[in-house]
């Protein structure tokens, strides 16, 4: 569906993208994660041809991006950053543009993207009227009005209210599950990313750094294990003796890294129990995902 390769993008003396290539299989949910200023916007802006590469190349729908493919777009959905509308228009006037503009004359098409997009109560106001959550889900619905085989959003939850993020996580799932459709979406929102997305790709300062399977995800975080006693000095050196590496955390209980500690807590506590200062709380912590998140990007 996707092959860009060697992407790279620079503005002056900032480099937006750094050397990225990725590929994005028919059927997947691919997300590209990264922090603000890491690249998103300006990768997904090239893989629609909105942004011309410094140098490195793009393949969508096995065309080549470039000036003068007007047909691969009736193929492709999209939403970039703010979403733009025609502000003196009503949402369905909006929509009805949008859809011939991508060659659909049904209006059916237009009131089922209306409903789907819950935007029945705003379908006659004008498109300056609405709010940032309600103009994203505008600009989701023409990125969907034609049926596209492929949607590209760039943070489609932007300016959501919470509800408003289940639903497009629901409505992307929905699309992605029983109409196949491809789907490519940058976030900041790692939780968000893990629900949603079959692959991640984690981008930081321009590079794509990692690319991981979400199946996998929980494979990345790492475990611990978390050790409370009465006397946590006693239990420090028992465990020392014991050659167990223990490392005391802020809210005083001490931390075994190691697989066996992790695998065998059984083993600890004997330890300790044979020492004298039985554990008061034993438990296997895993990292969330926002440390992994930050691990990942060194920061
Ligand atoms: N037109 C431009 N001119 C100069 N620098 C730019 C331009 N567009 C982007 N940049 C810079 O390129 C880098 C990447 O920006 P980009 O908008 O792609 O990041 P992002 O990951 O989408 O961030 P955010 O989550 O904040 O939208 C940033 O340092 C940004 O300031």
């Amino acid at each position: 569906m996707i092959d860009a390769c060697g992407l790279t993008k620079r503005y002056g003396e900032v480099v937006a993208v750094d050397d990225l290539s990725l590929r994005v299989s028919a059927g997947e949910t691919y997300a590209l994660l990264g922090l603000n200023g890491a690249g998103k916007t300006t990768t997904i802006r090239m893989l629609l041809g909105m942004v011309r590469p410094t140098s490195g190349s793009v393949h969508v729908l096995g065309t080549a991006v470039g000036p003068g493919e007007h047909a691969l777009w009736s193929r492709v959905g999209y939403l970039v950053e703010t979403p733009a509308a025609y502000p003196e228009l009503t949402v369905r006037e909006n929509l009805t543009v949008a859809a011939r503009l991508r060659g659909v004359s049904a209006s059916r098409r237009v009131d089922e993207v209306v409903e789907r997009l819950n935007l029945a109560v705003y379908a006659d106001k004008r498109a300056r009227t609405l709010s940032l959550g309600n103009a994203q889900r505008l600009g989701l619905a023409k990125a969907l009005v034609h049926e596209p085989d492929l949607l590209i959003l760039d943070e489609p939850a932007n300016g959501l209210d919470p509800a408003g993020v289940v639903e497009i996580r629901e409505l992307l799932r929905e699309l992605s599950h029983d109409r196949g459709v491809t789907v490519v979406l940058s976030s900041h929102i790692l939780t968000e990313v893990a629900r949603l997305a079959t692959r991640i790709g984690v981008i930081h300062r321009g590079r794509l750094v990692r690319e991981l399977e979400a199946a996998d995800l929980n494979a990345f975080l790492r475990q611990r294990l978390s050790v409370s006693t009465r006397d946590p000095e006693a239990a420090e050196q028992a465990l020392t003796a014991a050659g167990f590496v223990p490392v005391r955390s802020e809210n005083g209980a001490l931390v075994l890294a190691d697989a066996q500690s992790v695998r065998e807590p059984d083993v600890v506590a004997t330890v300790l129990v044979a020492a004298g200062c039985p554990p008061t709380r034993l438990v296997v912590e895993q990292d969330d995902l926002e440390t992994f998140f930050l691990r990942e990007v060194g920061s």
